[in-house]
């Protein structure tokens, strides 16, 4: 098998190791400054070399040379003369997702890379598709009773299965994997609010279901093709069935066997109820009477992308920061002091500094790193950016929350202030959000996340649920910081072990 690999691989790697010798040899082309960071370019290589030796930390490593970039962009030459832009401006990213929109689809390279997972969801889907699936679950999102069924799933999730767990580690002084752990409660909310079906993945015997072991690695083996030297090479593969590819195709039959299940379950059931009574995603999706059962399957999928590790991925570097900024604590403690019976959703939504504190948390830990459009025609961004047809502009919020012409030299400050203003009679904190181009953490325009209110509504449950009652503490080796990595979404390396301990006043 790896011999099969080897030989299709040939083709690329023969002139890659040409051209590699060449360029050490000294015939490099443009776009090399040590002074600006700027990576080498070779002929055909491009920066390859530079991008593999990065790979591993390649949203720190671009968010160096976007610091260092007087206009906040720059172009990677990728191998084989493939060119794309990444910015950190916020007119560029204005331009892309609002004033420019329609020229800046999520394009054929994103679609052709995803589609096996993601099929024609709302997340690959351009043009009338992503319209008619962006209208279907807008109304579906964008309702009162959505919003309190939420608020009920997730306080029933909090109250019966995070606190009981959080609580016997408190007692038998164990160390757990937050990180994991809030992987667990997002997927059973997600499921709950989008579907109306309970996995239990959250209970003390932390069980390991085919589905999400499939989809872990669905996320990561697609997620890979993207650092591809050439999508023809993943191409092959997937046409021989070999290696990643397989493994691939595997993990994917499995998530959407799980996905049409759920489906059709659904549909089995409102024909017989013909009523709402869960009011879950799904239901209200299905009852629009869009029953494209295909479609409302990619729709499933990316549905658990979109809930499972974005909320998780947020409240796992939320604790971390936490826990090394005490008076941020108090602070929070205080609001859950003045809000005695939060979680519930009015009293979630006074909880100003606690949004703060999450906001301030996602920009310089934001669960999508990054996120890419593809140009339907020639065109000049604000910067001056020249940008041909076809090449992909990515906006990284994660460069963009560490740039220090946005947030000034103390970018690297957890200082939930910054979002925040006093009211010097009353002494309460009222919260300035900044523009969606600047923080593009939910992406912003048309495409904006529709779950931005229920992940925010989720997220503060949780932390006034868990703060109120116990203490996080990280339990890495002395000295050890944490590592952020990104396939689709972010994840701190290794998860987050930590011990918990029970405050001794309950607030
Ligand atoms: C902290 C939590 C979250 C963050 C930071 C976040 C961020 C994002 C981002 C960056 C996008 C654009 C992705 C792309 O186009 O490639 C997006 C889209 C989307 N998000 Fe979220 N998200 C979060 C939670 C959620 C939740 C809980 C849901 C509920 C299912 C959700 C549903 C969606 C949907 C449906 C879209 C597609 C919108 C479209 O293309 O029209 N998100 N989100």
């Amino acid at each position: 098998m790896i011999q099969l690999e080897l030989l299709i691989s040939l083709p690329f790697i023969l002139p890659l190791f040409f051209f590699l010798i060449s360029g050490f040899l000294g015939k490099k082309s443009s776009s090399s400054s040590s002074a600006t960071k700027l990576p080498m370019s070779y002929p055909l290589i491009g920066s390859y070399i530079a991008l593999s030796k990065n790979r591993n930390r390649w949203p720190e490593w671009i968010a160096e040379i976007l610091r260092h970039s007087p206009s906040g962009t720059f172009v990677l030459h990728r191998p084989f003369g493939v060119r794309q832009v990444l910015t950190a401006n916020p007119s560029n990213v204005q331009h892309i997702l609002k004033t420019q929109f329609y020229r800046y689809p999520k394009g054929h390279f994103f679609r052709s890379t995803l589609s096996d997972l993601l099929g024609d969801g709302i997340f690959t889907a351009d043009g009338d598709s992503w319209k008619s699936q962006r209208q279907i679950s807008s109304h579906a999102f964008n309702t009162k009773s959505l919003h309190n069924f939420v608020e009920t799933v997730v306080d029933t999730e909090l109250t019966k299965r995070l606190i009981p767990i959080l609580s016997a580690a408190a007692a038998d002084k164990s160390v757990i994997n937050l990180q994991d752990i809030l992987q667990r409660f997002a997927f059973d909310n997600i499921c709950k609010i989008a579907f109306g079906f309970d996995p239990e993945y959250l209970s003390p015997s932390f069980p390991s279901p085919e589905f999400t072991t499939a989809f872990d690695s669905a996320i990561r083996l697609s997620s890979e093709r993207f650092g591809s030297i050439n999508p023809a090479l993943w191409k092959l593969k997937r046409a021989f069935g070999i290696g990643s590819e397989k493994q691939l195709q595997l993990a994917v039959s499995q998530i959407r066997g799980f996905a049409q299940r759920i489906v059709r379950e659904k549909k089995r059931e409102l024909d017989e109820k013909s009523s709402l009574e869960n009011g879950d995603l799904l239901s209200r999706i299905l009852n629009s009477g869009h029953v494209d059962e295909n479609l409302v399957t990619d729709l499933v999928i990316s549905f658990i992308l979109a809930g499972r590790d974005t909320t998780s991925a947020a409240l796992t570097w939320f604790f971390w920061l936490i826990s090394s900024h005490s008076h941020v604590e108090e602070e929070i403690l205080r609001e859950i002091t003045e809000n005695p019976v939060a979680p519930i959703y009015t009293e979630v939504k006074n909880m100003v500094y606690t949004h703060a504190s999450l906001c301030e948390s996602m920009r310089l830990y934001p669960p999508v790193p990054g996120d890419s459009k593809e140009a339907a025609e020639d065109d000049i961004l604000p910067d001056g950016t020249v940008v041909k047809k076809g090449v992909r502009v990515t906006y990284l919020p994660y460069a963009m929350g560490r740039m220090e012409a946005l947030w000034g030299s103390n970018w690297p400050d957890f200082r939930p202030e910054r979002w925040l203003e006093k009211d010097e009679v009353t002494g309460k904190w009222s919260f300035v959000a900044r523009d969606q181009y600047t923080y593009p953490v939910f992406q912003a325009g048309p495409r904006i996340c529709l779950g931005k209110d229920m992940a925010f509504l989720q997220m503060k449950q949780v932390v006034a649920g868990v703060l109120r009652r116990f203490r996080v503490v990280p339990a890495m080796e002395e000295g050890c910081e944490p590592v952020y990595v990104s396939y689709l979404t972010s994840k701190m390396k290794g998860g987050f072990p930590v011990r918990i301990e029970e405050r001794n006043t309950k607030l």
